[in-house]
């Protein structure tokens, strides 16, 4: 028998209708899947420790080789109502952006619209002892995924990444894309595709499973501020992006 494939997969409720996809499916018994944060994906296969993964656009970056190899992404065309800068200020008065340690797509996009957005260059922090509880009324935070969830109303100033991006280029964005690094078999590609197709035509059945979040609607997520399809505008936003974090 052949090696399975091995597979990472961010863990996040935005993921849940891919993963729905590959465990409802026979591909099932051909993948090794993990679920890990988006940093921890990326930095899997670069490291080689997977085959394909799920992972934050801005790392591609640091592979030598890379394939797309599914028609599917986690993106937005506006607001994607989970990634932010959090402030207390206007971002325009902020001193101190802390990054987010489980991402690379939306720090690297909070880096691209301070510069070239906003126009500021506040000093930017990975790791800080007081990520995202700072009391410092000139510190802001940039935060992905389920944490942010309900948050909007706690903070005075609040920026949605994809929704700034947009306003920058006029494109979408794609936060994450099912990269490989090594070629893949072209006819477990088609499968693991209609695996993920599957997932996302059954969303139905991934809400009736996901708990709820106070403050959050799920289905408006899940079905309206993400956008799963790879399309070619949302490769050309992805190709906008990487040009934008070489010149940073
Ligand atoms: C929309 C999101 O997209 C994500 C953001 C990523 C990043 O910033 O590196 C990577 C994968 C996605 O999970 C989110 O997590 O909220």
């Amino acid at each position: 028998m052949t090696s399975r494939i091995r597979v990472s997969a961010v863990s996040y409720t935005n993921t849940k209708p891919f993963i729905y996809g590959l465990q409802h499916n026979p591909i099932q018994n051909q993948i090794d899947l993990s679920l890990d944060t988006p940093s921890d994906c990326a930095q899997k296969l670069i490291d080689n420790k997977v085959d394909i993964g799920l992972i934050p656009v801005a790392a591609i970056l640091n592979l030598p080789y890379w394939q797309i190899v599914s028609d599917y992404c986690i993106g937005a065309i506006g607001a994607v109502n989970s990634v932010f800068i959090f402030s207390n200020c206007p971002i325009e008065e902020a001193n101190i952006i802390q990054l987010d340690p489980e991402s690379r797509s939306s720090n690297n996009l909070a880096k691209v619209l301070l510069k070239n957005y906003w126009k500021v260059n506040p000093q930017q922090i990975i790791n800080a002892a007081d990520y995202a509880k700072s009391i410092d009324i000139k510190t802001a935070f940039v935060q992905i995924g389920d944490r942010t969830f309900g948050k909007k109303n706690q903070f005075p100033y609040v920026y949605d990444l994809a929704e700034t991006w947009q306003k920058l280029t006029g494109l979408p964005f794609v936060f994450a894309a099912w990269i490989a690094n090594k070629p893949i078999n072209p006819e477990f590609m088609k499968a693991f595709n209609t695996a993920l197709k599957a997932g996302l035509d059954a969303r139905e059945n991934v809400l009736a499973e996901l708990p709820s979040y106070a403050g959050f609607d799920l289905r408006d997520y899940l079905y309206h501020k993400l956008d799963f399809n790879l399309t070619d505008d949302k490769k050309e936003a992805l190709n906008r992006f990487l040009e934008y974090i070489k010149e940073l």
